[in-house]
């Protein structure tokens, strides 16, 4: 409510002001003491208590914040109408078939099946990932960085999978800095984490510190409040905020208290949300920064049928907050064959330099540890795919950031070698329906050559890698829970089959 309030106070203040004049004369004529604006001062003041107001000035960019916000929440708050046109969907067309299902698909982990709706994003075999019908050479091009020219920042990815407008960016820093303002951490999160042995997985300890956090959640206190159910998006979309505010803090803390002395840097005010993270984890390097911004915008959302992202959509379907369904999410995407398999890269990769002694090896010797790994029953980790038959774009836009900025390093050749070797070896065995490399295969030398890594290394290192996956994965998972709960999507439930039931349906068909 206050929020709205804010909104009717602020377009009081552009009236006031005169309807033709800009944000900028608005603010100017706030910001100058005067009795004409002192009734409108004292009542923004008095909406905006979180943002501890000390001054004037403090109060006029809390105000700009709210204005640029506001859209935000606005462009949300329209687009409810969607719920009409689901409503329409199922009432005129329930009865289209998508498809068949066969026993292949029930067998195949029901690949090809479709069965989700997912606003943010999809995932073409061939092309890859589109956000919100946009690749990523158009996001690198039309979403705002930093500075001109630079990465798109995470927070763009977030407006744009949130509303499916592109944000400028005076919408994106006002949102970098509603983030920050909703980024405090209770001491309990950092003692639940605390109470795990530091040998403990760091996505283990991820998902712990995400759960501790679950004590805060807005959702819940509304439900057990009598929220009625069309407003359930309202607390959904404040949890969203909070969990992503709260996930770098969180982060950052069990890698340091796992690699590093374990003390905190606290967030930096001046940051926006890729390279506050980077820098709470103790990387100050701009190059580093620019990279934890792509990273992390790559990294948000490939669709809702991933293990990662069906997972929190399945667990919030029973109004499971947005804490519960995040964490559970996590944990699908520390499994090897999901987001841990950027952790499976990297150890892969030290594999075969300890076996050879050295990242600069011949192509025979590549492809003979490449058949030794399979001829264990073991998978080449960072290729192959559920849906992409074609290089993921994610991986070529790493790849790009490597050629520019450490085109010399030597693992990062060897991961250019493997991409020529891996391929033929892989589509020779017959079975395997993708053999290009995934978004996993470039991520970890690019983050070890920014030092983003453990100390020692040992055939049994556990890394970090996938947690930084898992604090982009809640910009693509978060927005779609907001739309969950503000389309009425309904609890998920599907139908199972004994194994008994199967041959009896496929001995009646045949
Ligand atoms: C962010 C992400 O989650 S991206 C994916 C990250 N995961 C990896 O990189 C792990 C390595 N890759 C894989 O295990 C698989 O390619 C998956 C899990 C990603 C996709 O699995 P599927 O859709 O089942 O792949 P596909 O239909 O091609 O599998 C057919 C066969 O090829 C095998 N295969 C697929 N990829 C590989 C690979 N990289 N190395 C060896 N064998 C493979 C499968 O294990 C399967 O073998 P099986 O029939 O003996 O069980
Ligand atoms: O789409 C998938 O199945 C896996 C993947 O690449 C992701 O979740 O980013």
């Amino acid at each position: 409510m206050a929020f709205f309030r804010s909104v009717s106070a602020l377009s009081r203040l552009r009236s006031r002001v005169g309807q033709q004049s800009n944000l900028a004369n608005s603010v100017r004529w706030l910001q100058t003491p005067s009795s004409s604006n002192a009734d409108l001062y004292s009542e923004l003041k008095e909406l905006v208590p979180e943002y501890q107001l000390v001054a004037r000035k403090t109060l006029v960019n809390s105000c700009k914040r709210m204005l640029y916000l506001s859209t935000l929440y606005f462009n949300l708050y329209i687009q409810i109408w969607l719920q009409e046109r689901v409503k329409k969907l199922k009432k005129d067309h329930g009865n289209v078939e998508l498809g068949k299902i066969t026993v292949d698909m029930v067998l195949g982990g029901m690949r090809g099946m479709t069965a989700l709706v997912w606003l943010g994003s999809a995932v073409d075999p061939d092309e890859g990932i589109r956000f919100r019908g946009m690749s990523i050479p158009e996001c690198q091009k039309k979403l705002p960085g930093a500075f001109p020219g630079g990465e798109p920042l995470p927070e763009a990815v977030l407006w744009l999978l949130l509303t499916g407008k592109i944000p400028n960016k005076e919408q994106v820093d006002s949102l970098s800095q509603e983030l920050r303002s909703r980024a405090t951490v209770p001491d309990y999160a950092y003692k639940a984490i605390d109470a795990l042995p530091v040998s403990a997985h760091p996505m283990t300890q991820f998902t712990t510190g995400v759960m501790a956090l679950q004590v805060q959640s807005e959702f819940q206190k509304a439900y057990e409040g009598g929220i009625a159910k069309a407003r359930y998006w309202e607390p959904t979309y404040e949890d969203t905020l909070n969990l992503i505010a709260r996930l770098p803090a969180i982060a950052a803390y069990i890698y340091r208290r796992k690699y590093k002395d374990g003390k905190i840097i606290p967030l930096d005010d001046s940051l926006d949300y890729g390279a506050n993270y980077a820098h709470m984890l103790g990387f100050d390097d701009p190059e580093m920064l620019e990279f934890m911004r792509l990273y992390i915008s790559i990294h948000s959302d490939h669709e809702g049928g991933n293990v990662s992202s069906h997972t929190a959509h399945l667990v919030a379907s029973p109004l499971s907050d947005p804490y519960l369904a995040f964490a559970a999410a996590l944990n699908g995407l520390a499994g090897p064959l999901h987001g841990l398999a950027n952790q499976e890269v990297l150890r892969w990769i030290r594999s075969v330099v300890a076996e050879f002694g050295t990242p600069k090896i011949s192509t025979e010797q590549l492809a003979d540890y490449i058949n030794k790994t399979l001829s264990k029953g073991q998978v080449v980790p960072g290729y192959g795919h559920g849906v992409l038959r074609q290089t993921d774009p994610r991986y070529t836009c790493q790849r790009e950031f490597a050629l520019k900025h450490l085109p010399n390093d030597p693992l990062f050749q060897l991961v250019s070698k493997i991409k020529e070797v891996v391929p033929p070896i892989l589509t020779k065995l017959g079975k395997v329906k993708n053999p290009w490399p995934n978004v996993d295969a470039h991520s970890g030398v690019l983050l070890n050559y920014y030092g983003l890594t453990e100390e020692k290394y040992s055939v049994t290192s556990r890394l970090y890698y996938t947690v930084l996956f898992g604090v982009s994965r809640s910009f693509g998972v978060g927005p779609q829970l907001i739309w969950d709960r503000a389309l009425g999507m309904p609890l998920e439930r599907p139908k199972s089959v004994t194994l008994e039931k199967l041959e009896q349906l496929c001995g009646k068909s045949s």
